[in-house]
């Protein structure tokens, strides 16, 4: 195992699940983090993917003792640079690129990279990068794909994310080459929205017990 990956596993600490979570305001930030943590989700997954994301990130860790912010839909190097600077722990992208792993190769933030196809997994091991986000899981053909994928790679670990939910996370939880599981599931918009905090922690301690076996 990288450096880096052993770093990143003691920051997810044996959490099941990590939130992914998009936030259009940047006042329900601090809240949503809060309210995950309670739940027993502390380290959560703010994506790049509204004009709130890089301060809602850099709330959350002035603000958040308790949690563990990192930044997802991270496509690029200045996009990684940015998050880096805002506070995130770990960056989360939804693939693998050379610009992306040279940005991360000269930061300490670990870097969890989007994969599918064995040769991507080669390339990713190939730059040092033994811990890969399987995206997305449920579409490109879920626990059944995954599980093959550990005979020939036996020293990667993944995090399966993309469609995944309550119903289906014990599936790839089980497997062996499976460390967490990533989802939108725990923080629906409808409720961010809402600012239903109650709701949304509920969802997280139901989340957190999905240990692995
Ligand atoms: O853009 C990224 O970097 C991502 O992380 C993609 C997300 O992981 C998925 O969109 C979450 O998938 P759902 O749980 O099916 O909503």
């Amino acid at each position: 195992m990288s450096n880096k990956t052993a770093k990143l596993l003691s920051l997810l600490d044996g959490q099941p699940v990590i939130p992914v979570i998009k936030i259009a305001d940047v006042k329900d930030a601090v809240p949503l983090a809060r309210a995950l943590a309670r739940g027993g989700l502390p380290a959560i997954e703010i994506t790049l993917r509204t004009d709130a994301a890089l301060d809602s990130i850099r709330r959350v860790a002035a603000e958040v003792e308790e949690a563990v912010v990192g930044a997802g839909t991270i496509l690029n190097a200045r996009q990684f640079d940015e998050a880096a600077k805002a506070g995130s722990r770990f960056i989360v992208s939804p693939g693998l690129t050379r610009e992306v792993i040279a940005a991360a190769s000269g930061s300490d933030v670990p870097l969890l990279p989007g994969v599918i196809t064995p040769g991507e997994i080669m390339a990713a091991a190939e730059a040092g990068l033994d811990f890969l986000k399987f995206f997305p899981a449920e579409q490109a053909g879920g626990a059944a794909f995954l599980k093959s994928l550990a005979s020939p790679f036996g020293g990667i670990h993944f995090c399966p994310t993309g469609g995944i939910g309550a119903n289906n996370a014990k599936d790839y939880l089980g497997l062996p080459n499976v460390i967490c599981v990533g989802g939108s599931w725990v923080a629906p918009d409808e409720m961010v929205k809402a600012g239903d905090w109650a709701g949304i922690e509920a969802l997280a301690r139901e989340a957190s017990k999905l240990r692995k076996k």
